[in-house]
Formats: structure tokens, sequence, C-alpha cells
């Protein structure tokens, strides 16, 4: 897997003129890697993320996943929101299975499938469920569940954590890196939480408003002690050090 962001601007046209959300943007993520884009509200993150999924097209520049120009969403990007946007009227399996129907997976295929991703996120026992029985973190689970069950070459995630409390947040910044490391997924994640970018990423871009420009690209790398342990890994002066370059590089 190889995605490929080339020199991307992204133009809006307002009823006040035109607004440049995104100038010259260029980054790439390779395969296995968990790649952060941080930046502040309304630097254009999501504009981005919504880009690369193919949910809006540049106005300048490509996005190329494995050789090919995106030119719409594909199943070979899986998408993560902020907002649950599980169906209601499904059961929990149903949710995670849907995509598998969609694309016409026999039933008994469907069900191994599901079982096993229900498992990767720990929700076995809720396959049964409906989402308004489970907790917010719990539903975003069963989302990455769900965009996991396609076996998408890259797992696409805006602020997938951002409407937790802090607790719920914690636990899923945790629960994310294990499954990271245990399924070897390929993750773009964008967000404007700065320790979570560096708790969670092997390499950052800072993303500087108005317009979205690129002003930093880092490589984190934690001693190995803590860097799984969220709350250690807050007083690391390594950790330490990032967090106030970046924070820095925000204020630009
Ligand atoms: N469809 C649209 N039409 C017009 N302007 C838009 C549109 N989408 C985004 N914008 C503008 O582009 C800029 C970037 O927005 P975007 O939502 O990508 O930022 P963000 O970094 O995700 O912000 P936040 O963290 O607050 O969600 C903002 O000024 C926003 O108003």
């Amino acid at each position: 897997m190889h995605l490929e962001v080339n020199q991307v601007s992204k133009e809006f046209v307002t009823s006040r003129g035109p607004l440049l959300a995104l100038q010259d943007i260029s980054l790439h993520v390779e395969t296995g890697e968990f790649v952060c884009v941080v930046g502040s509200s309304g630097s254009g993150k999501s504009t981005l993320l919504r880009l690369v999924a193919g949910l809006d097209l540049p106005t300048m520049g490509e996005i190329v996943v494995d050789g090919a120009q995106v030119i719409g969403p594909g199943r070979d990007r899986g998408m993560v929101f902020q907002k649950y946007t599980l169906y209601p009227w499904m059961s929990v399996a149903d949710n995670v299975g849907f995509g598998l129907k969609l694309q016409g997976v026999p039933a008994a295929e469907r069900r191994k499938q599901v079982q096993y991703f229900l498992n990767v996120v720990g929700l076995t026992r809720f396959a049964k469920a409906y989402p308004r029985e489970l907790s917010g973190g719990m539903q975003q689970r069963v989302a990455i569940a769900r965009a996991l069950a396609n076996q998408p070459k890259i797992l696409l995630m805006d602020e997938p954590f951002g409407a937790l409390d802090v607790q719920t947040k914690e636990n899923m910044q945790t629960f994310l890196l294990k499954l990271w490391e245990e399924t070897q997924t390929t993750i773009l994640m964008i967000t404007h939480d700065v320790e979570e970018a560096i708790f969670l990423a092997q390499r950052i871009y800072v993303l500087s408003a108005h317009p979205g420009t690129i002003v930093e690209e880092i490589e984190i790398s934690l001693p190995a002690g803590v860097a799984e342990d969220l709350h250690a890994v807050k007083h690391d002066p390594q950790f330490l050090q990032y967090r106030q370059k970046i924070t820095q590089d925000l204020r630009q």
C-alpha cells in the first residue's frame, strides 16, 4: 500500500468568495504505518481526509493509492468518523457485516468474518445488541470493526475519539494502538489533539491554518518502556519535547 497526496489544494466557493482551505499539501503513507495529521480547528483536516476518502475532489493536485488516482470513494479506504455512524436499526453484528453483505459475501462466510472482527475489537458478547444499548466507546469500536471487515488497504480516521469523555478516550487510544500493533493495519488519522497524535503515530504532519499548509513532518520515536503506557509516556522528556515543538508549530 502506498498513499500519496501530491501538491493538493482545495478551494471552496462560498457566498463571501473563494476560500482556500488547503494549499499545496503533499504527504505519503506506507504499508503498516500509523500517520497522524494534527491541526487546529479550521486548518482543513476534515477537508483533507474527505479528499483522501474520495468524498470530494481536489481543486489542484492529485491523490494516488497504489498507482491509481482517487476519483471517488472505494473499499480500499475504510472510514471512521467522529460521530457514531452505525445504523441504529441493525444489530452490532449486522452493522459489522453490512459492507460484506453489499459485496455479496455469502451468509456463512459473512458470519465468520463478523465474528472475527468483533473479537478483534473485544465485542463478541454484544453481537446481538443494538447500537443504542452500547456506550460511545463501544459504538466507536463497532465502527472500527465495520471498517476493518471490508479489509481496506488503509483506515482513515477523522477525530474518532473527539466525542468521547476523557476516560473513554484514553481507553480507546490504548485500544487503537494495540489493535494497530496486532493487525498491522495502515492508518491515517486526523486530530487536533497533540498528545493523542504523539502517543499513537509513528509520523506526524503538522497542519497550520488559513490556508491549511503542512509546516512540519516529525518522526516519533519514544522509549520502548513507556511508549505504550499513555500515562507514563506523558512524563517522558522526549514526549514533552515533541509536544512543545508541535504546539509551537501550530501557533505559527
Ligand atoms: N463544503 C464547504 N464549503 C465551504 N467551505 C468549507 C466547506 N468545507 C470546509 N470549508 C471551510 O474550509 C476550512 C477548513 O475546514 P475543515 O472542516 O476541513 O477544518 P478542520 O481542521 O477539520 O476543522 P475542525 O477541527 O474545526 O473540524 C474552514 O474554513 C471551513 O469553513
